[in-house]
């Protein structure tokens, strides 16, 4: 085919313009650091331990000042003591404000706090968050709408918060910015995690739109979706979880915080807005994508081809492993 004909072509000319585009833009920006941190404002919320207390560690190491912000004072007070000596530069500040996020009035309060004591943030973190897995038919109505509130409503006054703070504010040089964390379950929801799991869809779904209409507020909008992370919050669910979803989410290996906050920093210093943690997350992103813009064009383009036919036996396989525990219960006279 000649460059004629396709030039010739409106379908073709506009979608060869899109493609020529997106490789320019992604060449422009390739090595340029989207997510510097050194001498800038950080929120990081859930910053008390797990996932947060990890990211709140690396970003003072590398020259942030941090706020933390979680509801018990006490572990706040041991993690700021921690994430304090992380510090490279006197110039560094650190805060922690006890708070819960649930609240649009308390997460007001917390913003207004870290405003009038060291301006206003930079990056804002979310990663308070968390669950108690359970069978959909064990939970009452109030512990069902507790998860969208510990998981969903946390996310929303927090970046809500964040959006009208900026927005409200001089502009700032550098770009500023808002990390979600969701979860790979938000690609693929397993059994076990009913209450949770559409609560972080909810997150992606936020991230996704958010990152469209902050394109106005020169805001970057971004989303972490981590497989399983070694936490405290970890260790407390497996006291809960039902063996099926062990068995389910056995498929993955798991990741220290540590491990899961240098993923999420290069996701966000390449600039990407889909941000998975491991091969296997990739993967559930790419068979997910939807209207999402893409990371690594060529793997994402790749694992969504291969994605349809991969879903239709891996899934009937993950069901079946439901089945087989089902049987296995059965013959072994347990209930759940
Ligand atoms: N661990 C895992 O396997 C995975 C976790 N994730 C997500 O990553 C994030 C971090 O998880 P993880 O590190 O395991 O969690 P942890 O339970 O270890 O820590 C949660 C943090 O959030 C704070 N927090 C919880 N609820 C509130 C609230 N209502 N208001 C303010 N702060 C709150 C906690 O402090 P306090 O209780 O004092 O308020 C704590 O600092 C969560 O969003 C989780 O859903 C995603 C994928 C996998
Ligand atoms: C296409 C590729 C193959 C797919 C295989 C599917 C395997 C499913 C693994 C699901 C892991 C779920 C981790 C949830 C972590 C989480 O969010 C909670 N621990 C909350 O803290």
């Amino acid at each position: 085919m000649s460059l004629d004909v396709i030039t010739s072509h409106p379908i073709l000319a506009t979608t060869g313009s899109v493609v020529a585009l997106t490789l320019a833009t992604s060449m422009f920006s390739f090595g340029k650091n989207q997510f510097p941190v050194a001498g800038r404002l950080v929120i990081v919320t859930g910053g008390s331990q797990g996932m947060g207390k990890s990211v709140a560690l690396l970003l003072a190491a590398r020259g942030a000042s941090i706020v933390i912000i979680a509801r018990n004072q006490t572990k706040l007070d041991a993690a700021l003591l921690e994430i304090s000596a992380a510090a490279t530069s006197p110039d560094q500040k650190f805060l922690a404000i006890s708070a819960d996020l649930t609240s649009g009035a308390e997460t007001t309060r917390a913003f207004e706090e870290v405003k009038e004591k060291l301006g206003v943030p930079d990056i804002v973190w979310q990663c308070a968050g968390g669950t108690v897995p359970g069978y959909f038919k064990d939970y009452s109505s109030d512990e069902l709408e507790r998860e969208m509130a510990m998981n969903y409503f946390t996310a929303l006054h927090t970046a809500h918060a964040a959006v009208k703070m900026m927005t409200a504010a001089p502009p700032s040089k550098l770009k500023r910015q808002i990390v979600l964390t969701s979860s790979v379950v938000a690609f693929y929801p397993i059994a076990g995690y009913n209450a949770y799991s559409p609560a972080k869809a909810a997150i992606r779904s936020l991230a996704d739109g958010l990152r469209q209409e902050c394109l106005l507020y020169d805001i970057n909008v971004a989303a972490c979706f981590p497989a399983t992370i070694y936490t405290p919050g970890f260790e407390e669910e497996q006291k809960t979880k039902p063996e099926l979803t062990k068995i389910l989410e056995g498929a993955d290996e798991g990741q220290t915080p540590e491990q899961v906050v240098v993923a999420c920093v290069k996701g966000l210093e390449k600039g990407e807005k889909i941000i998975t943690t491991t091969l296997m997350g990739s993967a559930m992103r790419g068979g997910a994508w939807g209207g999402s813009p893409r990371g690594s064009v060529l793997l994402d383009t790749l694992f969504a081809w291969v994605l349809v036919v991969v879903w239709a036996i891996v899934g009937k396989f993950m069901d079946m492993d439901v089945v087989k525990y089902k049987k296995r219960l059965e013959k072994e006279g347990r209930k759940i």
